[in-house]
């Protein structure tokens, strides 16, 4: 499972850093196996237009994208199974247009502090605009295949993890906080981006994600139909660009999760009062 146990141990346990890091490793396995699965279809560029399929704003009166569309479709579905009242789940769709939960409402530990960020635009714009133009080049820019239904679904399983994964970074960060607040608190006061991005930057932990990512994008994306001896023909005919995987890591997903990670902190200190930052700041590193 990729999930955080929300639900047993202290809200201190639940967000060591060790234990956010495996779910962030895992989470590489499904991102990269599912940008496989969507580089198996063409870039369908129609999908991503608004009001191309005339048979959505007929049948549906949906004057948004194909893919918009069947992410507000996958996510009511969703949402009355309640997976947005989850701290570490964010919908694309405008949780006002989603239907309420069947069940009654579940009760997290207080892991995060009161906010109200989601990246899910940022995210849905640069996967349309760069992420499916590059692992579908192989078919060509104006390629089409017809496979509307089979490429959305992808799309909502890609956009979902990467979702996942970078709103993730609120709990990164909140671990940090809560392991030294004494360093974040001045640069939260004074709303110092840069302070706050280097404080939370760990250059060796990239460094290894990266190595490890491309390791990951070689091996899952290799035709094991192949004999194992012609390692180079199995790489010749992978199912996707290693240095293409390890590019949307580097340019946009790292990038992005520490985004997150700076917007989360600076809304870490709302609605406390002075004595309790007082406290927080008198506390000592651990
Ligand atoms: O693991 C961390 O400490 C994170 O903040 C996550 C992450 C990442 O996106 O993978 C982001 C920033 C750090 O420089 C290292 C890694």
């Amino acid at each position: 499972m990729h999930t955080l146990d929300l639900h047993s141990g202290t809200s201190d346990d639940i967000l060591s850093l060790d234990n956010i890091r495996s779910v962030l490793q895992r989470l590489e396995d499904t991102i990269v196996f599912q940008l496989i699965e969507r580089a198996q279809f063409a870039r369908n560029q129609k999908m991503y237009e608004p009001l191309a399929f005339k048979e959505l704003e007929e049948k549906e009166g949906w004057k948004g994208t194909w893919v918009e569309w069947f992410l507000k479709e996958t996510e009511s579905s969703h949402a009355k199974l309640r997976r947005f009242e989850a701290p570490d789940e964010y919908p694309f769709t405008d949780l006002k247009q989603l239907p309420k939960p069947i069940l009654a409402s579940v009760e997290y530990p207080p892991l995060l502090h009161p906010h109200n960020i989601n990246v899910n635009n940022k995210i849905l714009d640069y996967y349309t605009k760069q992420i499916v133009p590059n692992i579908t080049k192989k078919f060509g820019e104006d390629s089409d295949d017809g496979h509307y239904g089979s490429a959305a679904i992808r799309d909502v399983e890609v956009l979902s993890a990467l979702s996942r994964r970078i709103h993730f970074g609120m709990f990164v960060s909140e671990s940090k906080f809560r392991s030294d607040p004494a360093s974040f608190i001045p640069n939260i006061h004074s709303k110092n981006r840069e302070a706050l991005a280097a404080l939370i930057t760990k250059p060796a932990v990239e460094a290894a994600l990266l190595i490890r990512l491309a390791e990951k994008a070689r091996v899952y994306g290799q035709d094991m139909n192949r004999p194992a001896s012609k390692d180079d023909e199995r790489e010749r005919e992978a199912k996707i660009e290693v240095e293409e995987v390890v590019k949307i890591y580097k340019t946009f997903v790292i990038p992005l999760t520490k985004e997150v990670e700076v917007d989360y902190l600076l809304t870490r200190l709302q609605g406390l009062s002075p004595e309790e930052v007082q406290r927080l700041s008198n506390q000592p590193p651990n």
